[in-house]
C-alpha cells in the first residue's frame, strides 16, 4: 500500500484459477502490495478453471517481484506466465519501412528501380533541387544520437538509445507524418559526428540531433548549422526551451506575474538548461540563476572548464551571488530543473516567492515528484506523461519540423521557435487555463497544426523558406 504506481511500468499476469476462488482474493494480494489493476480479461473459462489476463501498474522491479509473490500465495490460483507491457512494445523495435508503390510486375519493376530509376537519378544530377520532389528528402528527417546523454540516463552508448530515438521517429511520423530515421552513431567524436551527419545528409529535409551531452552538443549542432543548407535542431536544447516557454507564458497567467518581473532558478546547465535559459532571455526574463552539481551556483569571477558554465556566468546572476542551488531558491519565483531525480526537497520550495512554479523537467524521474511538491506551490509540471502540465519537447518537434519542412526552410530560426512557443501556449484558451492544465495535451490535435503553421509563417517572413506555401502566398 502507499507505493507510487507508475503507467510506464506495467505487467500482464496470465493466471489459471480453480471454480471456487473469488477474484477478490487476487485484487486483495495486488492490491496489498500497492499494485493497481488497470484491465482483466477472460482469456478462457471452462467448468474447473478460468484463465485470466490482469494487466497491473506496478512502481518498479522491487515491487513487481513482491507483487507476483505476494499473488502466488493465494490458495488456488497458478501464474501461467507474466509478460511487461513495456518490453512487449519493443519487440522486434517500433518502427517499419513501407513501400508507397506496390511492386506486382517487371514493368513495375522496371519503374520503381532499374532501367526507369537511372532517369530520374540523371534528372537529380542535373538540377539537385528536384531532390524535393523525387525523393524522400521532402518529407524526412533523421533522428542522430550518440547516446551520451539519453534522457536523464546519462552515457548510456548509441545501441541502448535505439528505443528513445526509434520513439522519437514514431512521434514524428504519428504526430506530424514526417518519416524519420532513428541514427545512433558509435562516437562521441566531435569532429566525426560533424562529418558523418554532413555525409548523410543528402537524403534528408532536416536533423533533429536528440540526447547528445554537453558541451559538446552546441559545437555539433553551431558547426551542421553552418555548414548544412537543411534545419539542424537539437532538440533537448530547442525544443525543450519552447515548450518550457509555453508552459511558463501560461502559468504566468495564472500567478498575475511578468517575464520581466520574476527570478528564475536553473537545477542543470547542460544543453536544455543554456537553451532554456537563452530562450528566457530572449523573452525578456533578466534575473536567472542556474546551479549545476559540479560547481554550484554559476557566477563571475570564477574560472569554469566547461565553456558553456563561462558563458552562462557571464550572462546570468545579476547579484553576483555564490552557494549551492539550496541558497539560489531564495525568493524564487520559479524552478526549472534540467538536471537529474530528487536535486530539490521541499525546504527548497519553502524558500520561494509566493505562488512558488515548479517546473521539475528531468526524465524520466524529476527534480521533484509532484506528489511531494504540490502541497508547497501553485503550479506544477514535469515531463512525464503520467502527471498533469507534461512540458516534453514532443509538443514542439513534430509541429516545428512539419512547419520547417512545408516551406523547405534552410534552417530553424530564433523567430520560428519564439512562433512555436506562443502557437503552444494559446492553444490553452484563458476559460480552460487552471493549475492542472498550463500546457496543452500532447494528443491534442491542435497543436501541431498550430505550431506548424505559425513556424511555417516565421519562416517565410524571416526569408528562410525556400518554398512559399499557398496560405502565404
Ligand atoms: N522534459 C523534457 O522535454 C526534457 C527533459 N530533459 C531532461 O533534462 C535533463 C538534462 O538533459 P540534457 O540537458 O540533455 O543533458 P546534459 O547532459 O547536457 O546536461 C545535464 C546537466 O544536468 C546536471 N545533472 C545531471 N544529473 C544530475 C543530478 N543527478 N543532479 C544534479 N545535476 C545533474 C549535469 O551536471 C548537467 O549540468 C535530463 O534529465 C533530461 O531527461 C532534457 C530534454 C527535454
Ligand atoms: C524528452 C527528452 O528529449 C529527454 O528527456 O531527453
Ligand atoms: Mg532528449
Amino acid at each position: 500500500m502507499g507505493v507510487q504506481t507508475s503507467g510506464s511500468y506495467t505487467i500482464i499476469l496470465r493466471m489459471e484459477t480453480g471454480p471456487n476462488v473469488p477474484f477478490i482474493h487476487i485484487a486483495n494480494a495486488i492490491h496489498e502490495t500497492g499494485g493497481e489493476i488497470v484491465a482483466v480479461d477472460n482469456v478462457n473459462r471452462s467448468k474447473n478453471a478460468t484463465i485470466r489476463d490482469i494487466t497491473v501498474n506496478v512502481s518498479n522491479a522491487e515491487n513487481e517481484a513482491s507483487l507476483i509473490k505476494n499473488v502466488t500465495k493465494v490458495p488456488g490460483i497458478k501464474i501461467i506466465n507474466f509478460s511487461d507491457r513495456t518490453f512487449l512494445m519493443h519487440l522486434g523495435g517500433k518502427l517499419e519501412v513501407h513501400s508507397k508503390v506496390p511492386i506486382k510486375n517487371r514493368d513495375d519493376l522496371s519503374h520503381v528501380y532499374t532501367p526507369g530509376v537511372a532517369r530520374v537519378c540523371m534528372a537529380l544530377h542535373e538540377d539537385p533541387a528536384k531532390a524535393y520532389s523525387l525523393t524522400i528528402k521532402r518529407n524526412t528527417v533523421a533522428v542522430v544520437s550518440d547516446g551520451t546523454a539519453v534522457l536523464g540516463l546519462g552515457d548510456i552508448g548509441p545501441i541502448a538509445a535505439m528505443p528513445v530515438m526509434e520513439g522519437k521517429a514514431m512521434l514524428f511520423k504519428e504526430m506530424a507524418g514526417i518519416d524519420s530515421f532513428p541514427i545512433c552513431l558509435d562516437t562521441k567524436d566531435t569532429e566525426e559526428i560533424i562529418r558523418i551527419v554532413k555525409a548523410i545528409a543528402p537524403a534528408f529535409g532536416g536533423i533533429n540531433l536528440e540526447d547528445i551531452s554537453s558541451p559538446r552538443c552546441f559545437e555539433i549542432e553551431e558547426r551542421l548549422k553552418q555548414e548544412l543548407d537543411i534545419p539542424v535542431f537539437h532538440d533537448d536544447q530547442h525544443g525543450t526551451a519552447v515548450v518550457m516557454l509555453a508552459g511558463l507564458i501560461n502559468a504566468l497567467k495564472l500567478v498575475g506575474k511578468k517575464l520581466t518581473d520574476i527570478k528564475v532558478v536553473f537545477s542543470g546547465i547542460g544543453a536544455a538548461g543554456v537553451a532554456c535559459t537563452k530562450m528566457l532571455m530572449a523573452a525578456g526574463v533578466t534575473h536567472i540563476i542556474g546551479a549545476s552539481r559540479s560547481v554550484g551556483i554559476v557566477r563571475r569571477g570564477e574560472t569554469y572548464s566547461n565553456p558553456m558554465f563561462q558563458w552562462y556566468a557571464e550572462h546570468t546572476n545579476p547579484d553576483n551571488i555564490s552557494g549551492t542551488l539550496a541558497d539560489a531558491m531564495q525568493d524564487a519565483d520559479v524552478f526549472i530543473g534540467l538536471s537529474g531525480p530528487g536535486v530539490i526537497g521541499v525546504e527548497d520550495l519553502k524558500k520561494m516567492a509566493k505562488d512558488p512554479i515548479v517546473f521539475a523537467m528531468a526524465n524520466p524521474t524529476p527534480e521533484i515528484l509532484p506528489e511531494i511538491a504540490e502541497p508547497y506551490v501553485r503550479v506544477m509540471a514535469t515531463g512525464r506523461s503520467d502527471y498533469p502540465n507534461q512540458l516534453n519537447n514532443v509538443l514542439c518537434f513534430p509541429g516545428i519540423f512539419r512547419g520547417a519542412l512545408d516551406c523547405q526552410a534552410t534552417t530553424i530560426n530564433e523567430e520560428m521557435k519564439l512562433a512555436a512557443a506562443y502557437a503552444i501556449a494559446s492553444t490553452v484558451e484563458d476559460d480552460e487555463l487552471s493549475e492542472q492544465y498550463i500546457i496543452p495535451s500532447v494528443f491534442n490535435s491542435r497543436v501541431v497544426e498550430a505550431v506548424r503553421k505559425k513556424v511555417t509563417q516565421a519562416a517565410v517572413e524571416t526569408g528562410v523558406a525556400r518554398k512559399i506555401p499557398h496560405e502565404f502566398a
